[in-house]
């Protein structure tokens, strides 16, 4: 497994130097970054870090709106297109908020259709797209692929290996819960994997709910061979919080 940091949460409310920033979580263990601003994509790859995840488009307006799909793909075509020559590795992409009467089955039908050629495109472009699962309760109101059945049925639909799953078990703890079994259930779709604790999107200790170790675990067992991407807003100093975290990924079963 290998680990990465969301930038946004990592330095949300702080003054952050980015060169020592980068140096220091490179130098914890941490081997790549995602979400980082395109300026500084060059100094993360001096620094030895992988560009790991890039947000396709904004989250509120995605592929669910069969009207959206021309101006959204192509949108997202070009993120593909700077993505690649920035060096990244994956484009995150949604399913945008509820409208009408928000069937879900119309929605996965728009979402498989709209996503296809984008799909296409990146495979091309030697990228991969990641379908993010998010909470609909606290973070994202309305937001449409809110459960991870929402997404396996995009991500089966589009029958594509360009196509997985980011299983956020931040957003998932606080919509459905039951974690181990549903990571182990949808396993193969699964390309990404987001953490924080629950409920308060805080570090990977024992003041919130979700069993990381487990976690962890789990994914080992399973051979989970792909990103593990922390994206919480550490209380304290941030790459203590980090290394924190990033040994329980390291040492999975409990040896951390
Ligand atoms: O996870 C979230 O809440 C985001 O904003 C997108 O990664």
């Amino acid at each position: 497994m290998r680990q990465s940091f969301a930038w946004w949460s990592f330095t949300a409310g702080r003054e952050v130097e980015p060169a020592p920033f980068l140096r220091a979580a490179a130098e914890a263990g941490a081997q790549g970054v995602e979400m980082l601003p395109p300026e500084l994509w060059p100094l993360a790859r001096e620094l030895g870090l992988s560009i790991v995840t890039v947000t396709g488009h904004k989250l509120e307006e995605g592929f669910n709106d069969p009207a959206r799909h021309g101006v959204l793909s192509d949108h997202v075509r070009r993120t593909i297109d700077a993505a690649a020559e920035g060096g990244a590795e994956a484009v995150i992409v949604f399913a945008g908020n509820r409208f009408g009467d928000g069937d879900d089955e119309r929605a996965v039908a728009a979402c498989v259709e709209g996503l296809g050629p984008v799909v296409e495109h990146a495979q091309g472009a030697g990228m991969r797209l990641l379908m993010e699962l998010l909470n609909s309760k606290v973070d994202h109101p309305g937001q449409q692929c809110d459960r991870t059945e929402f997404g396996a049925q995009v991500v089966r639909g589009v029958g594509s290996p360009t196509l997985k799953l980011l299983y956020d078990g931040y957003h998932m703890q606080l919509m459905e819960g039951d974690l181990s079994r549903t990571i182990k259930a949808n396993f193969e779709l699964i390309g990404h994997v987001h953490t924080a604790g629950a409920p308060g999107r805080r570090d990977l200790d024992d003041r919130q709910e979700i069993n990381w170790r487990a976690i962890a675990g789990l994914l080992d067992h399973l051979g989970y061979d792909q990103w593990v991407g922390h994206e919480f807003i550490p209380r304290g100093e941030p790459i203590a919080a980090l290394s924190q975290a990033m040994a329980l990924f390291d040492a999975p079963g409990g040896k951390a």
